[in-house]
């Protein structure tokens, strides 16, 4: 077997690649990029290693969500803000509904690269390359927008750096203080029918905190209440970019990717013999892969084996993209047999990527009773197996969008044109996420 280097992915094969015409170019991009300064530092990428450990051995819940894809054009304090809101509420929702500790990881400062169906798009007759995220190119159909751009990866890496900064500043600097848990997102909240069971947590969360303070707890004696841990992810499509933002660790003296803490390895690119196990393989942060449903348990057990040799707790989190009609057949078979090899890993489901269908009005969309069926689903056949539903994995925003069809509003095709907004696939607005909050809270009570 070949030895690991920083570089070694690049012997491997690899799919979904953009075609750079300026090779040159492409080159002194990856040399500034391996200058800068990381993104992360690797210590925080160890604590989410722990709290992942702990949720791989059932004391724990991670949410992970965000853009499909984040925007260059869109690319603002608002829309950071709306989508921080939002995943603070559903982890609210779900630590005090459902009783349980959540991690919470977004899919935001670095989610700028997209594996695509088809290499081309038509239009008009017109055939032109598939946008692939704003990392790579361009979404206006014209051929010069559509021509991979290796500057992109500069711009990515800035724009990245700042989400970051906003996001630790929200994080730290009071957003997230839990006494200010009513007015997280109340102006979305309004009409929404959920508003007094999510009222109702936020009085019961006030109460507790008064009472907390009469006994002496309080902020300024601990910074739980005030602040919080919002850990960065995104799908390590670009692997040139990964490498130039990997780093050796100065405490450890082990190679970690400090572009994000957790990267995962998407459906499309994670064949054992590929290029991005390869790169995986030798990183020290966790990371997640994604699984559909013609996925093999012999195959299964190879790719953990190979991300994950030496079985640690934390590091390795299987995100389960099954479709609600293919996951009753396909997921039980996959649970048992890593449960009788004794594999650790943190089970979460995706239930947006096997759900992704054609409206009638032509856009592509997600319907939700069917991201909820693959929800309760992925319950039930853990809950079948005794094995630990571990966490959630969705496309969201804070904005107000009508991408998924359905949720309490009854978005219909006809209502998509409204506000579709996505640079590609469908993602849940904030109402249709407290719905689903409040769902995969009751299971987690169960
Ligand atoms: O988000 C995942 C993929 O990039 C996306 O589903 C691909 O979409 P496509 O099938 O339109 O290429
Ligand atoms: C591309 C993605 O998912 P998948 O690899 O599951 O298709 C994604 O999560 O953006």
């Amino acid at each position: 077997m070949s030895q690991w280097s920083m570089d070694s992915w690049r012997n491997k094969p690899i799919l979904q690649q953009p075609n750079y015409q300026d090779k040159a170019l492409v080159k002194d991009v990856e040399q500034k990029l391996a200058s800068y300064p990381p993104l992360v530092f690797a210590e925080e990428t160890r604590q989410l290693y722990k709290q992942l450990g702990d949720v791989s051995q059932g004391k724990g819940f991670l949410l992970q969500g965000g853009d499909c894809a984040e925007s260059f054009d869109d690319f603002n304090a608002p829309k950071i803000r709306d989508t921080f809101k939002v995943i603070l509420q559903m982890a609210i929702v779900l630590t005090f509904a459902g009783r349980c500790p959540v991690t919470k990881v977004a899919r935001m400062a670095g989610q700028y690269a997209k594996p695509r169906s088809t290499d081309t798009e038509v239009i008009n007759g017109v055939e032109l390359p598939s946008y692939r995220g704003d990392i790579i190119n361009g979404m206006a159909f014209t051929a010069q927008a559509r021509e991979p751009d290796p500057n992109r990866l500069l711009d990515a890496y800035f724009r990245s750096a700042s989400t970051l900064n906003l996001l630790r500043a929200f994080a730290q600097g009071g957003l997230a203080d839990l006494h200010q848990v009513n007015r997280w997102n109340m102006a979305f909240l309004e009409n929404n029918p959920l508003k007094e069971r999510y009222q109702d947590i936020a009085d019961r969360i006030q109460d507790t905190l008064s009472f907390m303070d009469v006994i002496g707890i309080n902020k300024e004696s601990n910074a739980a209440l005030h602040e919080t841990s919002l850990y960065t992810s995104h799908e390590a499509l670009l692997l040139n970019y990964e490498q130039a933002l990997t780093r050796i660790d100065t405490l450890t003296g082990k190679p970690y990717n400090c572009s994000a803490h957790m990267l995962w390895i998407g459906e499309r690119t994670r064949q054992l013999d590929h290029a991005h196990v390869e790169f995986f393989s030798g990183i020290n942060n966790p990371i997640g892969v994604k699984i559909g449903p013609t996925m093999q348990e012999d195959e299964l057990i190879k790719l953990i084996d190979a991300l994950n040799p030496n079985n640690i707790p934390g590091r390795l989190t299987l995100i389960t993209r099954m479709g609600a009609g293919m996951l009753g057949k396909n997921l039980p078979r996959l649970l048992r047999r890593v449960k009788q090899e004794g594999r650790h890993v943190v089970w979460s489901s995706d239930p947006m990527h096997g759900n992704t269908i054609k409206a009638s009005s032509g856009y592509k969309t997600r319907n939700f009773d069917a991201i909820l069926s693959e929800i309760k689903q992925f319950f039930d056949a853990h809950k079948a197996e005794g094995t630990h539903a571990g966490g959630i994995h969705l496309e969201m925003t804070g904005q107000h969008v009508t991408e998924c069809t359905g949720g309490a509003y009854q978005i219909s095709d006809a209502d998509l044109a409204q506000a579709y907004k996505t640079q590609c696939d469908p993602r849940l607005n904030a109402d249709q996420v407290l719905e689903m909050a409040f769902l995969v809270a009751d299971h987690l009570k169960k």
